[in-house]
């Protein structure tokens, strides 16, 4: 089974590259050599036509790079259910609000094909299993072809909205958000047009929201969620970690220790929106209280955004959860800049110096 893909993929590969050697392009020969890297979409989606004539079926894994295991558990999924991953890595400047971090999200381009690489190798002695065969990494001009991409509330361009849904907790915090994930989404599922579209649990309401594109916008594509993949301690892993440090990633480890707290409520029979989420809240209060108790040179300090217990569908708040439907226990803090950072210390990518904005989530599932 894996040699009969490899001899289709090679002779795909090949046809491909000879109608395409002009507009896609490959790493050096040592990195990748199985993987074709796009800049642009009309040969991306020469190469998506080839693969939909050899009757192969394409997963594909949305990101903005700075890969860490968490992405590369969604790409290894899309590869068992699939002949060929395709992973984006496109910075969407139109989903980062004008004064949130877009200048400065990790950018690891060398570190991510080799993270791919790794897994492409892998996945090489997985019998059966697909393989990474495309990477797109467009330009701005690319994905806005209209106007210069407007990350203002009242922006101009093409936008895909999604109300009241988005406009809900992380929505709440984030205005445009949404707006700019579904947005770049259509535009991905629109060049990609993948059977199958991955994405993490970790950022759990944008899975409803590209769930309810999917279903809204009649978009032939299955959804696919995976698990969040944690650190040790519990600690959701994401691309933003690089920028704790020690002190911080050792607090920051509450928020799942809090939603822990609550899922125990729901677990143990309780129901009621304040029985559940009151231990977590209670945490959360006690571990800031902690902090803020501490020296400067000692201490990393956090606001609570919100804690939230939501209807699996439209993410409204739940004053009780119906056991048939279950609910979503999410949260998000931000982790403050360090005060003091010491002599030497670790304080992670930034010196300490960025906040760092953190969500995770725990899915309370029906009881049948
Ligand atoms: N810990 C994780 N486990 C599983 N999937 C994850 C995890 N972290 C991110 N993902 C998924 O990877 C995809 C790409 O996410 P993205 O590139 O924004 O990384 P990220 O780690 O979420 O970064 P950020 O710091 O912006 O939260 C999304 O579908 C996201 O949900
Ligand atoms: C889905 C996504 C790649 C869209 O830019 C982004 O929101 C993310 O990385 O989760
Ligand atoms: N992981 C979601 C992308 C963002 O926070 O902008």
């Amino acid at each position: 089974m894996a040699r009969g893909l490899q001899t289709i993929r090679s002779l795909s590969v090949l046809i491909t590259r000879r109608s395409l050697s002009t507009t896609a392009f490959r790493t050096s020969p040592s990195i990748l050599p199985q993987t074709q890297i796009f800049r642009s979409d009309p040969p991306l989606r020469a190469y998506r036509r080839s693969l939909l004539l050899s009757n192969r079926t394409v997963g594909l894994v949305p990101t903005m790079g700075a890969l860490h295991a968490g992405h590369l558990s969604l790409a290894r999924l899309a590869a068992l259910e699939n002949t060929d991953v395709f992973v984006s890595i496109y910075i969407n400047p139109t989903q980062f609000g004008l004064h949130e971090d877009l200048s400065s999200y990790p950018k690891t381009w060398d570190a991510d094909l080799a993270a791919l690489d790794a897994l492409d190798k892998e996945l090489a002695t997985i019998p059966g299993a697909g393989r990474i065969s495309a990477i797109f990494a467009p330009t701005t001009d690319i994905m806005y072809p209209t106007l210069p991409p407007d990350s203002a509330v009242d922006g101009k361009g093409s936008f895909v909205t999604i109300t009241p849904l988005a406009t809900l907790l992380e929505g709440a915090s984030r205005p445009v958000f949404f707006r700019g994930v579904a947005t770049v989404c259509m535009k991905l599922f629109n060049i990609c047009t993948p059977e199958r579209v991955y994405f993490g649990q970790k950022d759990v309401q944008q899975t409803v929201v590209i769930r309810r594109l999917v279903k809204d916008f009649h978009v032939d594509t299955d959804v696919r969620v995976g698990p969040t993949q944690r650190e040790e301690s519990g600690l959701a892993m994401s691309s933003r970690n690089v920028y704790l440090g020690a002190r911080r990633r050792a607090v920051a480890v509450v928020l799942s220790q809090a939603l822990r707290r609550a899922e125990e409520q729901y677990v143990a029979g309780k129901r009621k929106r304040g029985d559940i989420l009151a231990p977590a809240t209670w945490h959360l209060g006690r571990v800031a209280a902690e902090q803020e108790g501490l020296a400067k040179a000692r201490r990393a300090c956090f606001d609570v955004d919100y804690i939230a217990l939501s209807d699996p569908e439209t993410m409204e708040e739940v004053q009780e959860v119906d056991p048939e439907r279950g609910a979503i226990l999410s949260g998000a803090i931000k982790m403050k800049e360090l005060e003091e950072p010491g002599e030497g210390e670790e304080c992670g990518v930034g010196g300490g110096r960025i906040a760092v904005r953190l969500i995770d989530n725990i899915i309370l599932q029906p009881v049948v």
